[in-house]
């Protein structure tokens, strides 16, 4: 059984996710970030795509000491599972995602990844294949369920996002709009990819709660079954 996936973002007041550059920028606020570290410090795995590591070099690491304890104290990792959607083997080895905080970290690449860029990357983490050109999310999440992952963050970008729900593999999706304007046709949003043509395969989303963050709103959603369920 695949883990619960939740997706958890930031975007602008226009609904970007960075620039055109595709350059981190902060979005929202403090408080905003603690209940990021929080959350995290909550789940059995964080996830992002190739594109992300490569614009930001996220470490993806539990900030707070005191939540990293707790996990020590409950006898897991100090930080959660450390996974990295990435085809072609891109991810560079000296990423912070490889080299900060301890913990187990998954790089998932395809058939189509470089063997000789592969076998550089196994010396830091555990290299899984799944898919012949892009890797296939639904088997890698199956496979998740297996080593007991039970709840899996997705922290972005727009295009990982989009193919998860273009995939139906989202259970929540955590918005976090920040009192900023970025603007530019082309820079990455929540859901980019193909996106739907059709209006009947619009994922639809239930609104579970509104509140007030920082200088800015959190929307916390839940995403409906095609059958009707949430
Ligand atoms: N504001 C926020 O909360 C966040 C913003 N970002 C921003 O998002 C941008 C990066 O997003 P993207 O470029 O869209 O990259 P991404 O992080 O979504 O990675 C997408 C890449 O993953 C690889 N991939 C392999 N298999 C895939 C599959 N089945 N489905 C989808 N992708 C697959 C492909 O190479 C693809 O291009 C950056 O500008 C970053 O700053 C990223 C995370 C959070
Ligand atoms: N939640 C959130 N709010 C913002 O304002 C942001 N700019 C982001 N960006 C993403 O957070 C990740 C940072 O990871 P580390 O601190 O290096 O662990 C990274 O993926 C950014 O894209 N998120």
């Amino acid at each position: 059984m695949r883990p619960h996936v939740f997706v958890n973002l930031a975007m602008s007041a226009d609904g970007k996710l960075s620039t055109i550059e595709r350059r981190q920028v902060r979005i929202s606020g403090d408080a905003d970030f603690r209940r990021v570290d929080l959350i995290k410090s909550q789940s059995d795995a964080i996830m992002v795509g190739i594109g992300t590591v490569l614009a930001d070099d996220p470490s993806l690491t539990v900030k707070d000491a005191t939540l990293r304890k707790e996990r020590a104290d409950d006898g897991r990792d100090e930080n959660p599972v450390r996974i990295v959607i990435d085809s072609r083997a891109r991810t560079p080895v000296d990423a912070d995602i490889l080299h900060k905080g301890p913990g187990r970290r998954i790089i998932v690449v395809s058939n189509s990844a470089d063997p000789a860029k592969t076998a550089l990357l196994s010396e830091y983490a555990d290299i899984q294949v799944f898919g012949d050109e892009r890797v296939d999310m639904s088997a890698f999440l199956e496979y998740l369920g297996t080593l007991g992952i039970r709840s899996l963050m997705v922290e972005g970008g727009g295009t990982l996002i989009w193919s998860l729900f273009a995939e139906g593999l989202v259970d929540e999706l955590y918005t976090c709009v920040g009192n900023v304007i970025i603007g530019g046709a082309d820079a990455p949003t929540p859901a980019d990819g193909d996106g739907f043509i059709n209006e009947a395969d619009f994922p639809s989303l239930v609104l579970k709660d509104a509140k007030r963050i920082d200088d800015g709103i959190l929307l916390c959603w839940s995403v409906k079954k095609k059958d009707g369920g949430e």
